[in-house]
């Protein structure tokens, strides 16, 4: 089987990548498998830097094409915070704690100044590759309480008006079909036969 090597160590990213992957008939290979112990620090102050830096510095310690994702939630009212700090925002990974700090931070504002989105970059890197970005985006609305429970991260607070759920009550393949990542990855195999000609 052909395989895809996603410069992540995030299962929930893993699952996302695998719903749109396998149906290409790929396999998603992350960081779990193929550099277990490596951290790439994120030091870039865009979701663009991170995700080259993820990519690149993956691809050169295997030598082959890897993809990367740096994305997080933009909140209108919180001047687009959490951002590129997403998976950072109240603890180190704490999907709870990042919840609960982003509801805290938004008490008191009504509805139709709760609006948010999800953004995503891709970053495709390798050799003989010229490393190349793609984002993808998608917009909703912060809920006042969590709904749903598939998905990660922020999916139980983000309502998508567009399917009247939250993201956390999509089925994974929903949740491709308009997702940041899910339009991301789309652009993304629009450019590959160019990009690997
Ligand atoms: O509800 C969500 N649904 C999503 O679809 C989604 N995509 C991103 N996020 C948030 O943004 C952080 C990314 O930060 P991030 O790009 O650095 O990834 P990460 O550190 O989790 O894993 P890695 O890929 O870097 O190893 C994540 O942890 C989440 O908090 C999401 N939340
Ligand atoms: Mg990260």
């Amino acid at each position: 089987m052909k395989q895809v090597v996603i410069a992540t160590k995030n299962r929930g990213k893993a699952k996302d990548f695998e719903a749109l992957f396998t149906p290409l008939g790929y396999e998603v290979v992350t960081m779990f498998d193929v550099a277990p112990d490596m951290e790439i620090e994120e030091t870039g102050t865009t979701f663009e830097e991170n995700a080259v830096l993820k990519a690149e510095t993956l691809s050169k310690a295997l030598g082959t094409i890897v993809i990367a994702d740096d994305s997080g939630l933009a909140v209108d009212a919180l001047d687009g915070a959490p951002g590129v700090y997403s998976a950072r925002y109240a603890g180190d990974h704490d999907d709870e704690a990042n919840i609960v700090k982003v509801l805290e931070n938004l008490k008191g504002v009504p509805e139709e100044e709760r609006t948010a989105r999800f953004m995503c970059a891709l970053a495709i890197a390798g050799p003989e590759l010229e490393t190349t970005t793609v984002f993808g985006s998608c917009e909703g609305v912060i809920l006042e309480e969590k709904r749903g429970t598939n998905g990660f991260g922020y999916d139980p607070i983000f309502f998508v008006p567009e399917l009247n759920r939250a993201m956390a009550e999509l089925s994974p393949e929903e949740k491709g079909a308009i997702s940041h990542r899910g339009n991301a990855i789309r652009k993304l195999a629009d450019l590959l036969p160019t990009l690997l000609h």
